[in-house]
């Protein structure tokens, strides 16, 4: 079942196309990572499919929808580089508010598998960046989103904790979500059911 659907794609940012005539169609429950140089154009594709852009022209759908009227993190969730904690909230908190805000319980597992129990209590702001992005992933799939947008989610891990953030992304995929991970890191290359990639905003298969 397609859950992403990226149709004639061209984005402009300050006069300069930053994505250029981009088309891709991704299923449910798949691993795929979008890979490409620092500047290609991944994050800028990861926000205009998490709904939180706009394309300057073609046609981004998620779910059968615009992705900008998406706007349900049961359907797409985004896993922003700027993490966008609540600083004050412990980690179970920033974790948890997507289930809250819906009366929806919380995966027990789901802290356990990337690490967070032994700090679920503390505030976010106490603790270290890879703890930060890895309540930033939870927080990304903890409704078990159609598709879980996760842009560099190993960026700030040690080696044991890439671990264990590859098998969430695959634990996450074989449940059914979209995965998608803008990344460079092979180690995620490697564990992928595909790989896109874009070159200078165009995408190369
Ligand atoms: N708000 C903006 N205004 C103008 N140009 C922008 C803006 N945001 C991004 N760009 C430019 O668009 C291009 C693509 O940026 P983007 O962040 O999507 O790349 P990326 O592949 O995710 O890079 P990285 O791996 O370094 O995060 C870059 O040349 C960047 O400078």
């Amino acid at each position: 079942m397609t859950i992403v659907e990226v149709a004639g794609v061209t984005h402009t940012r300050a006069g300069v196309a930053i994505l250029h005539d981009v088309d891709l169609r991704l299923d449910a429950g798949r691993l795929v990572v979008l890979a490409g140089r620092s500047g290609s154009g991944k994050s800028t594709l990861c926000h205009l499919v998490a709904g939180v852009m706009r394309p300057t022209s073609g046609a981004v759908r998620v779910a059968d929808r615009p992705a900008d009227r998406v706007r349900d993190w049961a359907v797409a969730a985004l896993l922003p580089q700027r993490l966008a904690l609540a600083a004050e909230m412990t980690v179970a908190e920033n974790a948890g508010l997507p289930a809250r805000l819906r009366g929806r319980p919380v995966d027990p597992d789901l802290f356990g598998r990337l690490g967070l129990d032994a700090i679920a209590d503390r505030a976010a702001g106490a603790t270290s960046l890879g703890e930060q992005q890895r309540t930033a992933l939870a927080r990304a799939l903890v409704l078990g989103p159609a598709v879980a947008v996760l842009d560099e989610p190993t960026g700030h891990q040690d080696d044991e904790h890439v671990d264990l953030i590859l098998d969430t992304l695959t634990t996450a995929a074989t449940a059914g979500t979209l995965v998608l991970v803008a990344t460079h890191d092979q180690r995620v290359i490697d564990i992928a059911d595909e790989t896109v990639r874009l070159r200078s905003g165009r995408l190369v298969r």
